[in-house]
C-alpha cells in the first residue's frame, strides 16, 4: 500500500447507508471519494450529503464507466440482492476492490468471487453487519450454543427491507452450526396452524422476521435450558452504527488477498 489516500466509488450512494457512507468517506483523512453510483441519480439528490458537490466526485449511473474514469481501489457496495452479483463481477473485471454490505448473498457467489480474488491477487470483503456490536452478539451467540444449544432468533427490521431473514441472522445461524450439532427443536408432533408461524429452518434454528416501520435493525438471540433462558440483543438505533466497520474494511481490504466473509475476521 502506499502513503496516498484510497480511492472509493461507493454504490447505492443515493440510499439509506449509500448516504451515510458517502459521508463516512469524505470525512476520513486516509479515504477518498472518487465515485458515486446509484440507479438513478442526480446532484440535487445527494447534495444532502456535506460538501457532495463540490469535492470533484463523478457522479454516474454507470459502474463501469465510473471505475474507467475514477480509477478507484474499492468499491463500497450497498444496494440491493438483485443488483449485487453483477455490481461484484463489474468490480472483479475492472481489479476494483469489493467492499460488501448488501445481504442476501448466496454462498456459491462468495466461493466463487474468493476464486477470483485469489487468482487475481487482491482482497474484497463481505460483511453482512459492519456494527462492532452486532459482531459481538453473533461470537457471544456462538459461544453460548456450546452449552445451550436451543436457540431462536428474532430479527426486527424497518420496513424497507428487501430480504428475509437478514444477512446477519444467516450469519449467527452460520456461526451458532459451527458450534453445536444439528438438532430439531420444539416437540416433535408440533404442527403449524399458520403457514411460517414456526419460522425459517437453518439446521434446526428457527428464525422469525419481524418488518415494521420504526425500527433500524435489531437482534435477539434465545437460548433455552432446563429452567432457564439466556437472551444476547443487539440494537442498532442508527445507520451511523455500521460507518467505523465499513471505513476499517475499506482500509484493510487494501492488504488482503481472497475474499474475508464476515467482520470478524478482520478484528480477530
Ligand atoms: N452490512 C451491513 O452492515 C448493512 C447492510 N445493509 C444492507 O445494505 C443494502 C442496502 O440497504 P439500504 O441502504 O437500506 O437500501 P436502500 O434501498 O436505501 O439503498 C439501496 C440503493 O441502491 C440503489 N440501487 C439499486 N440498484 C442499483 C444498481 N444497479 N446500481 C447502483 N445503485 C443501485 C437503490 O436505488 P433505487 O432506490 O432506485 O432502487 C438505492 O438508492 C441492503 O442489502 C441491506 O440489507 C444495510 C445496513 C447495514
Ligand atoms: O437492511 C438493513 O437495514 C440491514 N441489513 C443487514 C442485514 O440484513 O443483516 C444489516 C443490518 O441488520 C441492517
Amino acid at each position: 500500500m502506499t502513503d496516498s489516500k484510497i480511492r472509493v466509488v461507493v454504490v447505492g450512494a443515493n440510499g439509506r447507508m449509500g448516504r451515510e457512507v458517502a459521508k463516512t468517506v469524505l470525512n476520513d483523512p486516509l479515504l477518498e471519494l472518487v465515485g458515486a453510483v446509484d440507479r438513478s441519480l442526480d446532484q440535487v439528490d445527494v447534495g444532502i450529503v456535506t460538501g457532495y458537490g463540490e469535492t470533484g466526485v463523478l457522479f454516474s449511473t454507470n459502474l463501469g464507466e465510473t471505475f474507467v474514469r475514477s480509477n478507484p481501489d474499492v468499491m463500497i457496495d450497498f444496494t440491493n440482492p438483485n443488483v449485487i452479483r453483477d455490481n461484484v463481477y463489474t468490480a472483479l473485471d475492472y481489479g476494483v476492490r469489493p467492499v460488501v454490505g448488501t445481504t442476501g448473498i448466496p454462498q456459491e457467489d462468495l466461493q466463487a468471487w474468493d476464486g477470483i480474488l485469489r487468482e487475481k491477487e487482491i482482497g474484497g470483503v463481505v460483511a453482512p453487519n459492519f456494527a462492532i456490536g452486532a459482531v459481538l452478539m453473533m461470537k457471544f451467540a456462538a459461544q453460548a450454543a456450546k452449552y445451550l444449544p436451543h436457540v431462536e432468533i428474532i430479527e426486527m427490521h424497518h420496513d424497507q427491507k428487501l430480504d428475509a431473514p437478514s444477512g446477519t441472522a444467516i450469519k449467527t445461524a452460520e456461526m451458532i452450526a459451527k458450534e453445536r450439532q444439528r438438532m430439531e427443536q420444539g416437540h416433535p408432533q408440533e404442527e403449524e396452524k399458520l403457514i411460517g408461524a414456526r419460522g425459517a429452518d437453518f439446521e434446526g434454528m428457527r428464525i422469525h422476521s419481524v418488518r415494521l416501520p420504526g425500527y433500524v435493525a435489531h437482534q435477539e438471540v434465545i437460548f433455552g435450558g432446563l429452567g432457564q433462558t439466556l437472551t444476547i440483543r443487539h440494537d442498532s438505533i442508527h445507520r451511523e452504527s455500521f460507518m467505523p466497520g465499513v471505513a476499517m474494511a475499506a482500509k484493510k481490504v487494501m492488504a488482503i488477498k481472497g475474499l474475508v466473509y464476515g467482520l470478524e475476521n478482520l478484528i480477530d
